[in-house]
């Protein structure tokens, strides 16, 4: 509870108005009824037509009164609930914005969805309802029991029997109700998190004609979220029929015996309909807070999830770094003895004991194998994956201790899979350096090799891109997000196999402006071609995350058997194309 205290606070007028100008209904339902028993007793069977008037023009006003109140506290608690939810819904995103690595990979996208949207709504609805119903259902059983008990003590006995009987039916109701809306919560997750998959690949999806394979896979999931949400709603639908039949065995039990208090002379007629009114609106409200119930313990599920990724302990900040200020400048970087493993304790160590030196400038290419760990060594630069022993130091300062924003800033990292966002192409680059000036975006694509594509296109720079950047070449991609990384000026530049799908010949004019544009910067190159990482001062060769041969290409022909091999299954394989 302390947690949502802040998305109270500043909205505590409406959340005390809107329950507070609830309260006027329960006055005019209190008062209307006994009103109504007047005007029977004394307007109508004294033929009294000045009297019912009179009364009639006081049940106006009371009802318009009702109306005035009713509006507000249905607008406060509307305002209060949707103000809630918008500042909860902002701070969720918030937080999986600072999210590490290592806690996105333990929730699935489609269930960060449903948190943020279907989650937060039903805690927006069960505050809403609640706001409207918090005085409103008590002060009406309360109010009506004190009615019906002033007017006859006798009949309201029957009600002693009634509402224990209905208490039980909505507490089973409501046991029987709280698993299945969680069920259902992680039905939706499983949904959302196939429709997201399906939606992003569907050009892999139609490539290999597993149309009909998704179709199947999206009907199971569907169906198993009808059977989760009828599972769930039979609850919710017996919940109504019971009141109902609770209110009408009552209403005939109270015409039947109030009938006979009339009959015997002991009960005016008008207070047998009073009476009746009264009796309907203390079961009205016991339904009224039912369905709260009912409400609230589907948006408990909710909250539960919610608090999930509030909770979340993130496990890479910058908080305790002890120089917070420093800035990269060189674009140094030494790895001490590092170990990383992704799943602590529970697999072999994914990089063992690793040791190297870039020195500022440099040029390090490290090549192995699929899964020798290339991609996690250099994660471990700009603090994506915290090591698990050992050092990563850039300008001699371990990478702990820099301010996260800081460290990030002076590495640019082009992922294996590239993203480009929607937009124009412009404004995909400038998302290195906001401020960046027209001559500097073009001047970075013309260095990646993209200016000359870029303006082909009709529009240039202006060029809209598809989701993800759908309508460029799986090359033009890639030369566009070099771009963009180099448009951040950085001192560590990092392309994770980032030149695979560009030519040869394209790949080599880009490594050759690499040495003009980019002299100063320290740049890690990863590839699978020899051929693109030859030309590298260093050249890292790795083999199930152990450094097995380390130097320029020359010694490690002389000297590193893994990285022969590579070179001459890869030579073999050309000449193999050749001839
Ligand atoms: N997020 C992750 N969670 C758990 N294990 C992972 C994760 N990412 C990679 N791995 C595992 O770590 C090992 C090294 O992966 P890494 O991506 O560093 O290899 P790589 O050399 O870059 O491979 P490739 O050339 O195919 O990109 C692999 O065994 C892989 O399965």
């Amino acid at each position: 509870m302390k947690i949502y205290w802040k998305y109270i606070k500043p909205y505590l007028a409406a959340f005390i108005l809107a329950p507070l100008l609830m309260l006027t209904e329960v006055l005019g339902e209190i008062i209307l009824p006994k009103l109504t028993s007047m005007i029977i007793n004394n307007g109508v069977a004294g033929r009294d037509v000045g009297y019912i008037m009179h009364t009639g023009a006081i049940m106006i006003g009371i009802a318009v009164f009702m109306a005035v109140g009713g509006i507000g506290g249905a607008y406060f608690s509307s305002k209060a609930s949707i103000c809630f939810s918008t500042d909860l819904r902002r701070d969720i995103f918030h937080k999986v914005q600072q999210f590490s690595f290592k806690n996105i990979d333990e929730f699935s996208t489609g269930s960060l969805i449903t948190r943020l949207t279907n989650d937060i709504q039903q805690i927006q609805n069960v505050i809403m309802m609640s706001l409207r119903l918090l005085f409103r259902a008590p002060g009406m059983l309360i109010g009506g029991l004190i009615m019906a008990y002033l007017m006859n003590s006798q009949l309201v006995m029957i009600l002693l029997v009634v509402i224990p009987l209905l208490i039980i039916a909505i507490a089973i109701i409501l046991i029987t109700a709280y698993p299945r809306f969680q069920a259902m919560q992680k039905k939706i997750d499983r949904l959302n998190s196939g429709v997201q998959e399906a939606l992003t690949n569907v050009r892999v999806i139609k490539s290999f004609v597993r149309e009909d394979h998704e179709e199947e896979r999206f009907k199971a999931t569907n169906r198993d979220l009808k059977e989760g949400s009828l599972a769930a709603m039979q609850v919710v639908v017996t919940a109504f029929p019971v009141m109902i039949l609770a209110m009408n065995i009552t209403t005939i039990a109270v015409v039947w015996y109030g009938g006979n208090l009339i009959i015997a002379g002991k009960m005016p007629v008008g207070d047998l309909t009073a009476f009746t009114i009264y009796i309907i609106q203390i079961l009205m409200s016991l339904m009224m807070l039912s369905m709260v119930f009912l409400q609230a313990s589907r948006a408990m599920a909710s909250l539960k999830r919610v608090n999930e990724i509030l909770n979340t302990e993130i496990d890479l900040t910058d908080e305790e770094a002890a120089q917070k200020t420093a800035t990269v400048t060189k674009g140094k970087v030494e790895f001490c003895d590092v170990s990383f493993q992704y799943l602590k304790g529970k697999e072999d160590m994914v990089l063992k004991k690793i040791s190297f030196t870039a020195e500022p400038g440099q040029t390090i290419g490290i090549i192995g194998s699929t899964g020798s760990g290339k991609t996690s060594l250099v994660q471990l630069i700009p603090r994506l994956y915290d090591a698990d022993s050992g050092k990563v130091m850039v300008d001699g300062i371990d990478v702990k201790d820099y301010s996260l924003r800081n460290l990030r800033e002076s590495v640019a990292m082009v992922l294996q899979q590239n993203v480009l966002f929607s937009g124009t192409i412009e404004e995909n680059l400038l998302w290195g350096d906001e401020s960046a000036s027209t001559e500097d975006v073009i001047q970075m694509a013309e260095s990646a090799q993209a200016n000359g594509f870029v303006t082909s296109f009709k529009d240039g720079y202006q060029t809209d891109l598809g989701q993800g950047g759908s309508n460029v070449s799986g090359g033009q991609k890639q030369r566009l997000c070099i771009a963009r990384a180099l448009l951040k000026r950085p001192r560590i530049l990092i392309l994770d196999d980032s030149t695979s799908a560009v030519d040869t010949a394209t790949e080599a004019k880009i490594r050759e402006c690499f040495q003009t544009t980019l002299k100063e910067t320290t740049k890690f190159i990863i590839a699978q071609r020899i051929g693109s990482v030859e030309m590298a001062d260093k050249i890292i060769v790795l083999d199930e995350g152990e450094i097995v041969g380390m130097g320029s290409h020359e010694n490690l022909m002389k000297d590193c058997e893994a990285y022969q091999e590579i070179y001459y299954s890869q030579r073999d394989k050309k000449e193999e194309v050749g001839a």
